[in-house]
């Protein structure tokens, strides 16, 4: 048996046409979405991805720009241009790349952009709304893995769901939106005791840990829906997932790659988000 494999950047791809519309309908109002994106040093993944975001964006007709800033930023000068960001009403959503230098504080950070313009959904406001079920932006990578689950057509309603990391990135939220879908879900860490045994009882097994290839096919139950969020390059300069894939594939009944799965699908909800604020503002 093989399983069947989710292809993330041909559905990222259709999520994409799907905002091309709505791209288009606040053309007509006179209006454009606008994404800012504050790179703080010079971190070579970090630049990938934000030209990644740039890209998505100019497809669609949204606006971007680019803040780059010197790794010897002082902290006030940080805040000061998102504060500067938060009036500026070209944009509507504001992306701070992650991690940051270690000399500046990455919660103040979050916490002064404004939840309306939080299309990260990292801001204390957006997740306490995303725990209380109200409206506001679902951080990008865990509302990319649910939209994956969907094209399964598998309802998650009373399903055994495990996710393993507890990150306030994407293990955490991601609790909360399988929970959100009626799923019986399990967060599993590095103190959880059995995991392989835990992890054999997921229908629906979400992998982000960030360990090289660690979860294999005796883990997992047969048919089930594996989810691999890892992103790891090994020193070959070959990206990985957290899930040993080759082993997987013969047990699972559908799985995504790395690349090609969850990756694209970060950048999609974030082009998602965006479209979202403008809209969102009148
Ligand atoms: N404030 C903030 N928001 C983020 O959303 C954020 C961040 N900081 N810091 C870094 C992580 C990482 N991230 C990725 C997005 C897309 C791919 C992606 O599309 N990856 C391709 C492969 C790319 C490659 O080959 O390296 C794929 O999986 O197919 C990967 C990683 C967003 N991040």
């Amino acid at each position: 048996m093989s399983a069947f494999i989710i292809d993330g950047k041909s559905i990222a791809k259709r999520i994409k046409e799907e905002l091309r519309p709505k791209v288009l309908g606040l053309a007509e109002q006179g209006k454009q979405p606008g994404l800012a994106v504050v790179i703080v040093g010079d971190n070579s993944a970090s630049r990938v991805y934000v030209n990644m975001k740039k890209k998505a964006c100019s497809e669609l007709g949204i606006y971007s720009e680019e803040h780059a800033l010197p790794a010897t930023i002082r902290q006030d000068q940080l805040l000061d241009l998102i504060r500067d960001l938060n009036r500026n009403p070209r944009i509507h959503g504001i992306l701070v790349q992650l991690p940051l230098p270690d000399h500046l504080d990455e919660q103040l950070v979050i916490e002064t952009i404004d939840p309306a313009k939080d299309v990260d959904g990292f801001h204390p406001m957006s997740v306490g709304k995303l725990m209380i079920g109200l409206p506001g932006f679902p951080p990008c990578t865990p509302a990319g893995v649910m939209e994956l689950i969907k094209t399964t057509g598998i309802s998650l309603s009373g399903k055994e769901c495990v996710v393993i990391g507890r990150s306030n990135i994407v293990g955490k939220p991601q609790a909360i939106l399988l929970l959100r879908e009626n799923g019986t879900v399990t967060i599993c860490h590095s103190k959880t005791e059995n995991l392989a045994e835990v992890c054999r009882r997921a229908d629906v097994l979400i992998a982000a840990v960030g360990r090289p290839e660690m979860i294999t096919g005796e883990m997992i139950k047969p048919g089930a829906i594996v989810i691999d969020v890892g992103m790891n390059r090994k020193p070959d300069g070959k990206l990985v997932g957290d899930v040993h894939f080759e082993s997987a594939c013969s047990v699972a009944g559908w799985i995504t790659p790395v690349p090609g799965g969850v990756g694209p699908m970060t950048i999609a909800m974030l082009m998602k988000n965006t479209v979202q604020s403008a809209n969102e503002r009148a």
